[in-house]
């Protein structure tokens, strides 16, 4: 069992916020070392999120196929949460976190992210009580709570049952939806635009979904790659169709704005699932499709 101080991480009630920084990612990764000592299985981060992933818990309400579960992505929540908090049972937070708790609601962080903007204020040299600064950390910790509010969203949820029964196995194609992201190495916004196609099996999504779908692990603090996949996976999830291609056209505000600072520069990330990476004309007819204007 994955546990903290002793204690199995599964079993535990949810604690008041003010015990929450305690239980951090380093100190599971420090029961994590004690653990391989005691002889556990457990040898690190990846190993600790598949503990979870096998849960029966896990196995009961988790719905892949053995082709599927080929998709896993690092990142992506493959379990639905062990928390019993009320109203947030789809919530994929924690296994992004790798905790098992969380305050009752994503509000509840306010406060003390609100403080850690004050600090960085001051760290600044600025004064957090000046005019302009007064409402600043507040209002910094909502702007930062709705960038990475697809934590607190499930596939599930998001795809409120528009899935319909309908005898097509031709391409559907959504492309050019917009994508604000946050990047995970500096926390400076990346945005573009996502292609995504899919080639039905005698279910579609509705469209819009698609875009949600997006927006699900977009708003995360992210890199393009596994965003990218995450995607495609959770389409795949959705419908089960022959395949599944996603490509992502993005700009990166760490290479503008700082670092290397090349303003013209995109980066662009794909990923083929099923008929769309086996077959060369599926691939370039979504291509094509993608690249017409
Ligand atoms: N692969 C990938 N890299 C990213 C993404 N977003 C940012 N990065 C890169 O993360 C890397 C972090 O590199 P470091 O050398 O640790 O950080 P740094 O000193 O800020 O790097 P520079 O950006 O080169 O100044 C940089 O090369 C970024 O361009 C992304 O979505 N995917």
């Amino acid at each position: 069992m994955a546990a903290v101080n002793g204690k199995d991480l599964t079993e535990q009630p949810v604690p008041p916020s003010s015990l929450i920084r305690r239980v951090s990612s380093r100190s599971i990764r420090n029961s994590i070392s004690e653990d391989k000592e005691n002889g556990d299985v457990c040898a690190g981060k990846g190993s600790f999120v598949s503990k979870y992933k096998k849960t029966p818990e896990a196995l009961k309400n988790f719905h892949m196929n053995d082709a599927e579960s080929e998709l896993e992505v690092p990142g992506t929540p493959m379990t639905p949460r062990t928390s019993t908090t009320p109203g947030h049972e789809n919530c994929t937070f924690h296994h992004d976190l790798e905790l098992d708790h969380r305050p009752p609601t994503r509000e509840a962080l306010l406060p003390d992210m609100a403080n850690s903007y004050r600090l960085l204020l001051t760290g600044l040299g600025e004064d957090p009580e000046r005019q302009g600064l007064l409402k600043t950390p507040e209002r910094a910790a909502k702007a930062m709570l709705f960038f990475t509010k697809g934590y607190d969203q499930s596939l599930e949820e998001v795809l409120n049952n528009a899935i319909f029964d309908e005898d097509t196995d031709e391409m559907v194609v959504v492309k050019d939806i917009e994508m604000f992201s946050m990047c995970e190495h500096h926390l400076v916004p990346f945005y573009g635009k996502v292609s995504i196609g899919y080639l039905p099996q005698g279910k579609i999504l509705g469209l819009s979904k698609l875009a949600r779908i997006v927006e699900i692990f977009s708003r995360r603090l992210q890199v393009q790659e596994r965003l990218t996949k995450q995607i495609a996976v959770a389409v795949t999830q959705a419908v089960r169709p022959a395949g599944v291609a996603v490509v992502i056209e993005g700009v990166h505000m760490c290479m503008v704005m700082r670092g290397v600072q090349k303003i013209n520069s995109k980066t662009v990330t794909s990923t083929m699932l099923g008929v769309f990476r086996d077959d060369p004309k599926t691939r370039e007819e979504f291509l094509n499709l993608v690249h017409s204007k």
